[in-house]
């Protein structure tokens, strides 16, 4: 079922247009990436999602709403960058968000804390939010994104400016959230929309490249690939295996021989046929798709 439906939607500043005839449609309960490099238009496309920003032309539907009524209610967002009144203790500012979003002193002060246990910041709810670590902040934003239920959360890049650690905690968090609402999140890093999202859009330049549920776009854009590696020189095989009938091309990174082909179990019977012929020093063969970081680069320039 669609959540959101966006219709040709520009986005211009001044003579730049960031955002070109976008249209796309988010289904209900599902993780969706908006991935892109810099500049692509992610923040915009968000901040209009979220009624921070009136877009040039085109519509944005909410489900149960008429194009482009009010839908703020319906949306929790986290800023790229987040302002909070450092000062204030978490479960004061929660508190405060709460009362907000229209709940009475007493209904903020149950979902503050609530919220504060599902974020796991529950420990540290008396500490002034500049104690907090990175990874505490982004946990409280979500939990202030979220304190009004919103049907759709969005988060632009939510992780970017994370250690590991506190980067871990947001997508241990983010996986436990999707269960019960859907999540559009804005990032550049690739193994992030890889682990949590169901379905990717991909932004260059203001357009929209490609969309689609991950595993479709994989099977529309992955090649197959064997990885090979050997003792002594590995320089020597190359030319070798390009002479294989199933191998299209043979990049050597860091001593292992990354090489595309056209079928993959017939690749590597004819690797294995070539090698025990010619006993070639073979220590591991591996059978491999290409990563989510080719399908965006394939994308990306095509
Ligand atoms: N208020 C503004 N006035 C003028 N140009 C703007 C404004 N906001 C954004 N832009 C431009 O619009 C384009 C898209 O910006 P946007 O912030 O949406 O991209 P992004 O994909 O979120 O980038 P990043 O990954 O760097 O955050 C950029 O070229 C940016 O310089």
């Amino acid at each position: 079922m669609t959540l959101l439906a966006v219709k040709d939607l520009t986005k211009t500043y001044g003579s730049h247009t960031a955002v070109k005839h976008v249209s796309f449609e988010l289904t209900k309960g599902k993780c969706i990436a908006l991935l892109g490099p810099n500049g692509a238009g992610k923040t915009t496309i968000l901040r209009m999602l979220a009624g921070l920003l009136a877009p040039s032309t085109g519509s944005i539907t909410f489900s149960g709403y008429k194009p482009n009524q009010d839908i703020r209610k319906e949306i929790g967002y986290l800023p790229q960058y987040p302002a909070f009144h450092s000062w204030m203790t978490g479960r004061e500012f929660l508190i405060y968000s709460g009362q907000l979003h229209s709940l009475s002193k007493k209904e903020a002060l149950e979902k503050a804390d609530l919220l504060l246990k599902k974020t796991g910041i529950y420990e540290a709810r008396h500490k002034r939010i500049h104690t907090y670590s990175g990874g505490m902040k982004q946990r409280l934003g979500i939990a202030q994104a979220i304190i009004h239920q919103p049907k759709l959360l969005m988060l632009d890049e939510p992780v970017s400016s994370l250690d590991p650690i506190g980067r871990r905690d947001v997508l241990t968090l983010m996986e436990e959230l999707k269960e019960n609402m859907t999540i559009l999140f804005s990032t550049h890093i690739l193994s992030d929309a890889d682990e949590i999202s169901d379905e990717l859009l991909l932004l260059k330049q203001g357009h929209l490249l490609e969309s689609g549920p991950i595993n479709d776009l994989r099977k529309k854009y992955q090649t197959a690939m064997i990885e090979l590696q050997f003792t002594g020189d590995i320089a020597l095989y190359e030319q070798k295996l390009l002479e294989l009938p199933s191998v299209t091309n043979v990049i050597n990174k860091r001593d292992v021989l990354h090489i595309s082909v056209t079928d993959v179990e017939q690749a590597r019977d004819e690797v294995i046929q070539k090698a025990a012929l010619e006993l070639w020093p073979i220590t591991q063969l591996t059978m491999n798709h290409s990563t989510l970081e080719d399908l965006f680069m394939k994308v990306m320039t095509k």
